[in-house]
């Protein structure tokens, strides 16, 4: 029988092995091959917006000049707008994007909230064969972010999934940088649950990136946990439905996001512990006699505390929603 230290070995060897033949470039996949890649294939971009006035325009209207009108290789572009109280809206349209309201889409059903909820939607309200998420709050947003997370997949059919890698520095209120030192809730929960419980996943550099890219067929077969445990529960569910090789991760050089508070990053970290716990339940790793606690208590400078709910919900599957409401075709 083999030993818990061989098994270990072998995972690493083969994590290894995944990361040699599954990473890539941005600068791998130019323009002009993915065109030619293209075919008939659709492909959708769909951003996620909450309060984003700032910088949704220029992501869109990049992706536009760029994508659709010198270069024929996204089909759709929209921006889902994620009950933001500012211009985001207007700036995305704007810009030309097709914006959609997160409750006007599958509207019947109950009401949830948060990014894996907008994205969710987003899948809903698109029609690409192939869809790419990328986040609003981009500072430093390039058009090679969405050809980089398209080239696997535009020439690879075996390939499902790619999540974007990149450096992630922490920009100060004041300007400065500090680089490596971005991604905390990344290195500081994601990172080491991934290694400790779903160690083949070890291999992505960036897991909680918001930037990553699939074939619908895949991803209306998996739950989308509605918060912020989103890009850790699709890793978890597309590894178990998929299998490492039909993964793949795309180095798009730099990124650069606005970042939260603390607070609101222990508050996402929260959401991350419950979406592991969730996965290692229903895989039968653990066996609980009660649920985990949702609260969070937090302490301000002045020792007043604030208590937070953490707890996760999730959207089943896209592809029994349709099935239960006899549509193949558009939900929207
Ligand atoms: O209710 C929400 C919350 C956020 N967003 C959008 O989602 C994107 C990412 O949200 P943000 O609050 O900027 O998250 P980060 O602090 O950047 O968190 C990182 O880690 C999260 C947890 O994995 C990921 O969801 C993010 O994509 C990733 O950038 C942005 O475009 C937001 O506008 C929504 O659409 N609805
Ligand atoms: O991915 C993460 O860890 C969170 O988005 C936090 O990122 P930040 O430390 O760069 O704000």
């Amino acid at each position: 029988m083999e030993t818990y230290i061989g098994r270990e070995a072998r995972t690493w060897a083969r994590v290894r092995h995944w990361l040699d033949t599954h990473t890539s470039t941005a600068a791998d996949w130019p323009l002009d091959a993915l065109l030619l890649a293209k075919g008939a294939t659709t492909v959708s971009v769909v951003l996620p917006a909450r309060d984003e006035e700032r910088t949704v325009g220029r992501i869109v209207s990049t992706i536009r000049r760029e994508l659709v009108v010198k270069a024929p290789l996204v089909d759709e572009l929209i921006v889902i707008d994620s009950r933001s109280t500012d211009a985001t809206a207007a700036r995305a349209a704007a810009a030309g994007a097709r914006v959609v309201h997160q409750d006007e889409i599958l509207s019947d059903l109950p009401r949830m909230a948060g990014k894996g909820d907008a994205l969710w939607k987003g899948l809903a309200a698109s029609s690409g064969d192939i869809v790419v998420f990328i986040d609003s709050d981009l500072r430093n947003f390039g058009a090679h972010f969405v050809t980089g997370l398209l080239g696997p997949l535009l020439t690879h059919p075996r390939i499902h999934f790619v999540k974007g890698a990149y450096d992630r520095p922490l920009v100060g209120p004041d300007g400065t940088v500090q680089r490596g030192a971005g991604g905390r809730v990344t290195e500081l929960v994601a990172r080491p649950m991934l290694n400790l419980y779903w160690p083949e996943l070890s291999g992505f550099m960036q897991p909680l990136g918001g930037e990553y890219a699939a074939r619908r067929s895949s991803l209306e077969r998996v739950p989308f946990v509605t918060g912020y445990g989103v890009e850790f529960g699709l890793l978890v569910d597309l590894l178990e439905r998929i299998g490492l090789d039909a993964m793949a991760q795309v180095d798009l050089g730099s990124r650069e996001h606005s970042h939260q508070s603390t607070a609101a990053l222990g508050q996402m970290a929260g959401q991350i512990i419950l979406t592991a716990w969730s996965r290692l339940e229903r895989q039968g790793r653990i066996v609980s006699s009660e649920p985990p606690a949702t609260g969070l208590l937090q302490f301000n400078l002045d020792r007043g505390v604030t208590l937070s709910d953490v707890s996760i919900a999730e959207r089943p599957p896209l592809v029994t929603v349709r099935r239960s409401a006899g549509v193949e075709g558009d939900v929207a």
